[in-house]
C-alpha cells in the first residue's frame, strides 16, 4: 500500500536478489524504519520479536528465510535445521507452518544445485499469492459493505476490527482491511472502530497508522468498548482476521477477538473472519482444544512505549513491580459465534462443509 506517496509491501525481495527487506513494525507508529533480513537466523529473529507480525507474513518470511538458508547451504540438513528453527518461533499462526511444508515441498526432490533458485523461487510465488489471494477477500467482503451500504443510503457504514489484519500482517492489502479499502476506493462512506488491541497495540500503532496513511475514517478505541458501541447500535459488521481456523471453522485470533463475537453475538452484529486458505487448519477441529495459544514475554503487559512530547521514544512500566502477569496472546472463537469466514473463493460459512467442499485440495491434506 501507499506510504507518503510510495508503494510498499511488508516484505520484499531487495535489488541484490537475494536479501529481504521488511518494515520494522516493533517501531511503528513513531518511525518507519526499513530492516534488512540476511540470513536465516535473522528471518527468526524478525518473526519471535515481531519485527515482522501477522498470519501470512510469517509465514512469507519463514519461506524467505529458508531461501536465505539454502545460499548458505542447500542440504537436506541445512533445509531441515532451517524449518526448525523457524518453526519454533511462534506457535500459533499455521502460515508458517503451512510455508515450511511447502518449502520443503519445493526443494526436497531438487538437487542441492538448484535448491537456491528454487527457493527464492518458491518464496516470491508464496509472497505474490499471498497478495493475488488478499486482492480476492477484499472482492468478496466488498460485497458484504455495499450490501449493508445500500440498506443505509447516506450514512456510515461502521466496520468494527480488532488487533491488525491490515497489509501489514499480510504481504499487501491485508485480509480484515482488504474490503475496506475497495470500498473506501469505491467512495463507500465507511468508518472503522479500531480495537487499540493489548498488550501490544497492534490496532492502535498498525491499524490507525494503515488507515490514516489510505485516508479512512476511523477511531481508535480502547478493546473494553466494542460491545458498548454494538448495544447502542453503532457497529454494522466486524471484521476480523485470523491466524489459524479449524477444518469445522473455529477461528483462532488476536487476544480479545472472543470477547468481541460474544457481544457481536448478543446484539446481532455480524461477525467476519477474513483470512487466505492457507490460514485453514485441516487436520484439526477443536480450536479450543487443539490450536496452541502463544504466551509472550510478561513486559508486554508490563510496560507501555511511546513518544515524549519532545519526541523521544521511552518504554514505562503500568504494572507494579511483583505483580503476576499472563500474557495469553491468542483466543479461539467457536464456529457458532462466526457469521462467515470471507476467504479467496467466497464467504463461507463457518462450518467443515463448506470449507471442504471450498478447498478439496486443502482438505484432503494432499
Ligand atoms: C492477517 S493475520 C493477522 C493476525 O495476526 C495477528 O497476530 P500477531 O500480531 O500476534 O502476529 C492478529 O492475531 C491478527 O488478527
Amino acid at each position: 500500500m501507499k506510504v507518503d506517496g510510495r508503494h510498499f509491501r511488508s516484505i520484499w525481495l531487495e535489488p541484490d536478489g537475494w536479501s529481504v527487506g521488511a518494515i520494522d513494525q516493533r517501531l511503528l507508529p513513531h518511525e518507519f524504519v526499513v530492516a534488512r533480513i540476511e540470513s536465516v537466523e535473522a528471518a527468526a529473529d524478525a518473526i519471535r520479536t515481531m519485527l515482522v507480525r501477522g498470519a501470512p507474513l510469517i509465514g512469507a518470511t519463514a519461506a524467505y528465510g529458508v531461501a536465505l538458508a539454502m545460499r548458505s547451504d542447500a542440504s537436506d540438513a541445512a533445509l531441515d535445521q532451517a524449518c526448525k528453527l523457524l518453526i519454533a518461533t511462534r506457535p500459533t499462526a499455521i502460515n508458517l507452518k503451512w510455508a515450511l511444508k511447502e518449502m520443503q515441498r519445493a526443494l526436497r526432490p531438487l538437487p542441492l544445485s538448484g535448491r537456491v533458485e528454487a527457493a527464492y523461487a518458491r518464496a516470491g510465488e508464496i509472497a505474490e499469492q499471498d497478495v493475488a489471494i488478499n486482492k480476492e477477500i477484499g472482492q468478496h467482503g466488498l460485497a458484504l459493505i455495499e450490501a449493508i451500504a445500500a440498506k443505509k443510503p447516506g450514512e456510515l457504514v461502521n466496520i468494527l476490527t480488532h488487533c491488525n489484519a491490515g497489509w501489514l500482517a499480510t504481504v499487501d492489502w491485508g485480509t480484515a482491511t482488504a474490503p475496506i479499502y475497495l470500498a473506501h476506493d469505491r467512495g463507500i462512506a465507511v468508518h472503522v472502530w479500531v480495537d487499540e488491541t493489548r498488550p501490544r497495540n497492534q490496532g492502535a500503532s498498525l491499524t490507525a497508522w494503515e488507515l490514516g496513511h489510505h485516508g479512512v475514517p476511523h477511531t481508535v478505541i480502547a478493546d473494553n468498548t466494542g460491545g458498548h458501541l454494538m448495544q447502542h447500535g453503532m457497529v454494522d459488521v466486524a471484521i476480523v482476521g485470523t491466524d489459524r481456523v479449524t477444518a469445522n471453522g473455529d477461528v483462532c485470533n488476536k487476544i480479545g477477538t472472543y470477547l468481541k463475537a460474544l457481544a457481536a453475538h448478543d446484539n446481532r452484529v455480524p461477525f467476519y473472519v477474513a483470512l487466505p486458505s492457507p490460514t485453514i487448519d485441516f487436520s484439526i477441529d477443536d480450536g479450543v482444544r487443539q490450536i496452541p495459544i502463544e504466551q509472550r514475554a510478561t513486559e508486554e503487559v508490563a510496560t507501555m512505549t511511546g513518544r515524549t512530547a519532545d519526541g523521544r521514544i521511552e518504554t514505562v512500566r503500568v504494572v507494579p513491580e511483583g505483580s503476576p502477569i499472563a500474557n495469553y496472546a491468542f483466543d479461539v472463537t467457536p464456529a457458532r459465534l462466526v457469521t462467515g469466514l470471507i476467504t479467496e473463493r467466497g464467504v463461507l460459512k463457518a462450518e467443515r462443509n463448506a470449507l471442504s467442499c471450498a478447498f478439496p485440495d486443502r482438505a484432503s491434506g494432499y
